[in-house]
C-alpha cells in the first residue's frame, strides 16, 4: 500500500480553491523519487447529459450523498494521495466548495476546487495547472466514478512508483466488440467492418495515474479530441501500462448505472453494519 509524507501546505482547507498555475519539474520522472507525492484531479464539470435531466451528474445524490463526494472519498482513502483537485462544473465551484466543508473527508488530505471547461480534457486541464510544484505523480479521476474501491487507487499510484510513465485499471470485455462503419443513409443498419480480438481488449476505467511531467506534456501537446488521458500519452509515444481494474470502478453514465451503484453501495452499508 502506498503511503507518503504531508507535504508542506499550498492551501489546506477543505473547499479552498487556488487559482495559480504550477511550474511543473520534467528533469526527473517519479520513479527516481520513491517518495514522490500524489495529487488527484478529479474532473467533475460534466453535465451528465446521457443521465437525463436533472443537476450536474456529479452532484446528484448517491446513497444519499452526492456522487462527487463519494469520488473525492475513494481517492482520499489512499494514503498515497495527499492532495485532491476537484474541477467543478463552470457555474458551481461555490457549490462544490459547500459541498466539500460540509461533509467528513480525512483531515490528512487537501482539497482544491476550480471551475472546469466545455471538455473533460479542458476540465483536466484547468486542474492540472493549480497543482502546486512538489505533486510528482497525478491521478485523473471521473467524478462519474464514484465507487472505485482504494485498492485500485493503491495499484495505479505503485506502478507509476515503479516507474511507469502512465498507468490505467482495465477489466476484460463481457461483449464480443465489433467494428462498425457509418451507415451510408443515416438510420439504416452499420456494416460490421472488423471483430477485435476480446481477449485483447480492455474497458479501460479511472484513476488513471501518470508522472505529472509526462501528462503536463501530453496535454500541452495533444489537440485531438480524445476519451481518456492515456490515450494522449500514447500519442506522444509513451508507454501506457495496464494494472487490474474492478468492477465497482464503473462509470454512472446511463441511468441504469445509478440503479447499480445504488445497489453495490447498500450491499457495501450491509457488510460493514451502518
Ligand atoms: N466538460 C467536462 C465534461 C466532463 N467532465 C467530467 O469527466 C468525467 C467523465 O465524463 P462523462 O461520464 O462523460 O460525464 P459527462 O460529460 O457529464 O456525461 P455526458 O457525456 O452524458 O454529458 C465526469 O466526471 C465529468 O464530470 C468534466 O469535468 N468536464
Ligand atoms: C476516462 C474514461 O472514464 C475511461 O473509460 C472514459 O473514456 C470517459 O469517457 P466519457 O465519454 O467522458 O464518459
Amino acid at each position: 500500500m502506498s503511503d507518503e509524507s504531508r507535504p508542506s501546505p499550498t492551501e489546506t482547507s477543505a473547499g479552498t480553491s487556488v487559482e495559480t498555475s504550477a511550474e511543473v519539474s520534467a528533469e526527473a520522472s517519479a520513479a527516481d523519487r520513491p517518495h514522490a507525492r500524489t495529487a488527484a484531479v478529479i474532473p467533475a464539470a460534466g453535465r451528465g447529459v446521457r443521465l437525463g435531466p436533472g443537476a450536474p451528474k456529479a452532484l446528484r445524490a448517491l446513497g444519499g450523498t452526492p456522487m462527487l463526494i463519494h469520488a473525492v472519498r475513494a481517492m482520499a482513502a489512499s494514503n498515497g494521495v495527499s492532495l485532491v483537485v476537484v474541477v467543478a462544473p463552470p457555474d458551481g465551484a461555490g457549490e462544490v466548495k459547500s459541498l466539500l466543508d460540509a461533509h467528513s473527508l480525512p483531515e490528512r488530505t487537501d482539497f482544491v476546487v476550480v471551475p472546469g471547461g466545455e471538455t473533460r480534457q479542458e476540465s483536466v486541464r484547468l486542474g492540472l495547472d493549480v497543482l502546486p510544484p512538489e505533486y510528482d505523480i497525478v491521478l485523473v479521476h471521473d467524478a462519474a466514478r464514484p465507487l472505485v474501491p482504494v485498492d485500485t487507487v493503491d495499484a495505479v499510484i505503485d506502478a507509476v512508483r515503479e516507474g511507469a510513465p502512465a498507468v490505467v485499471p482495465a477489466v476484460p470485455l463481457a461483449d464480443t466488440v465489433k467494428q462498425v462503419e457509418p451507415a451510408a443513409v443515416p438510420g439504416e443498419p452499420e456494416p460490421v467492418v472488423a471483430t477485435p480480438e476480446r481477449a485483447r481488449l480492455r474497458a479501460v476505467q479511472t484513476p488513471q495515474g501518470f508522472d505529472r511531467a509526462t501528462l503536463v506534456r501530453a496535454h500541452g501537446t495533444v489537440t485531438d479530441d480524445v476519451t481518456d488521458d492515456a490515450s494522449m500519452v500514447e500519442q506522444l509515444g509513451l508507454a501506457v501500462v495496464v494494472v487490474p481494474g474492478h468492477e465497482e470502478a464503473f462509470k454512472v453514465t446511463r441511468p441504469l448505472d445509478l440503479v447499480l451503484a445504488e445497489a453495490v453501495l447498500a450491499r457495501r452499508r450491509l457488510n460493514d453494519g451502518f
